[in-house]
């Protein structure tokens, strides 16, 4: 069995470990399961009165590998060998093109995906176990409210589902409050906008008050005013200690709202880090030309990764600048010219090694 610095359940304690009782660490350590000891844990308390522990491993995947039967024999391996550790109390965006492998992570970590080998531990315990006892909370990517219902009876119904079992959850007008859904209460559930049946889902998340909760891309198709509103709620959940799991497209939504953003790949992580340690291991600049010609021979120009047309302003991500910079001098392009450091954006497409990848602008431009 592992176990954390010190643990009154197991009596054990790990090299220079403290003494200090947690109940969080009693449940940690109450399971089989190995997750990897974490060292300096500060003490946060959540809205539903349970010590979650920054710098406490959350989940922790182990070399988990999971391929899909194709066609003609052949395979797809959605994720490959992945090993990944998310801390207790923190917001981690899980970030990769189409087909990257992050919905097959998260249906790993939800136990609703076995793996083919490897192990997944959600606070130490099998991810089923940590589901049934109510410690996380998902918001899938697909999946419609039930009809028929006001959505106060359905927020209603799922919080007490949740009510008397263990774990103490808030009265169900505050869930629907942190949810921002209190003025949808009286509506019917399936009549309702994008943005507020996200937030109602977002509810019926949280509705049991989990440690941890998954979002397998929130926003998707939501406009900058939903998808603003999703957010108020989302940090405003993130800020009673609870840890936040999201996918996402959106490199921007990523960089203003995790503390870490790992980046996968054909079912492995690229980069790890915050936002700025990404942008910094991507030497790439971004050249910007008044422009009114024809977007695919911009992608020819020497070093560009990736190029993009916005009104009359071609911006190329490149990485050598000056040879793009000439090569447009030659072509006659250069016209306004601005050279800037590489954003997310242009990390993420030198990562991920394709401009065909596809990403998203948080204005709703896919390209
Ligand atoms: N049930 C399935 N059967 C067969 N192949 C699958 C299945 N689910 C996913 N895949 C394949 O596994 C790979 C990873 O898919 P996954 O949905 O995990 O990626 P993703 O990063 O979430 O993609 P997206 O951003 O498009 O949602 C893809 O090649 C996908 O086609």
């Amino acid at each position: 069995m592992w176990f954390v610095d010190s643990c009154r359940k197991c009596r054990a304690s790990a090299p220079g470990g403290t003494r200090d009782i947690c109940t969080a660490q009693e449940r940690i350590c109450g399971s089989a399961e190995a997750v990897p000891p974490v060292r300096n844990v500060s003490h946060v308390t959540n809205e539903s009165g349970h010590d979650t522990e920054l710098g406490t491993t959350a989940v922790s995947l182990r070399e988990v590998t999971k391929s899909y039967p194709g066609k003609g024999g052949t395979g797809v391996r959605a994720v490959d060998g992945l090993t990944l550790d998310l801390a207790c109390g923190r917001t981690v965006a899980l970030l990769g093109p189409n087909g990257a492998g992050k919905s097959t992570a998260i249906g790993l970590m939800l136990g609703l995906i076995p793996p083919d080998s490897g192990r997944v531990a959600v606070f130490g315990e099998t991810p089923e176990r940590a589901v049934r006892s109510g410690r996380i909370g998902a918001m899938p990517q697909t999946g419609r409210l039930i009809p028929g219902v006001t959505v106060r009876e359905l927020v209603t119904f799922v919080h007490r589902t949740y009510t008397g079992k263990g774990r103490p959850v808030p009265p169900a007008g505050e869930l629907m409050e942190t949810a921002m859904i209190a003025d949808l209460a009286g509506r019917r559930a399936d009549r309702l906008s994008g943005g507020q049946a996200q937030r109602v889902r977002f509810a019926i998340a949280v509705a049991g008050a989990p440690d941890l909760i998954v979002l397998d891309e929130p926003t998707t198709g939501l406009d900058i005013e939903a998808r603003r509103e999703l957010w108020a709620a989302i940090r405003a959940y993130a800020g009673r200690g609870s840890t936040v799991l999201f996918s996402t497209h959106y490199l921007e939504e990523a960089d203003a709202e995790a503390d870490r953003i790992v980046v996968v790949d054909r079912g492995k992580v690229i980069a790890d880090g915050t936002g700025e340690d990404i942008k910094r291991r991507v030497p790439g600049r971004t050249v910007s030309v008044d422009f009114t010609g024809s977007f695919t021979d911009l992608d020819a120009l020497p070093h560009v990764v990736s190029s993009e047309v916005r009104g009359t302003r071609a911006h190329l991500h490149t990485t050598d600048s000056d040879a793009t910079v000439m090569a447009l001098a030659q072509a006659g392009l250069l016209r306004n010219l601005e050279v800037k450091g590489a954003g997310l954006e242009e990390a993420f497409l030198t990562l991920t090694g394709s401009s065909k990848a596809t990403t998203t602008t948080p204005t709703g431009a896919t390209r």
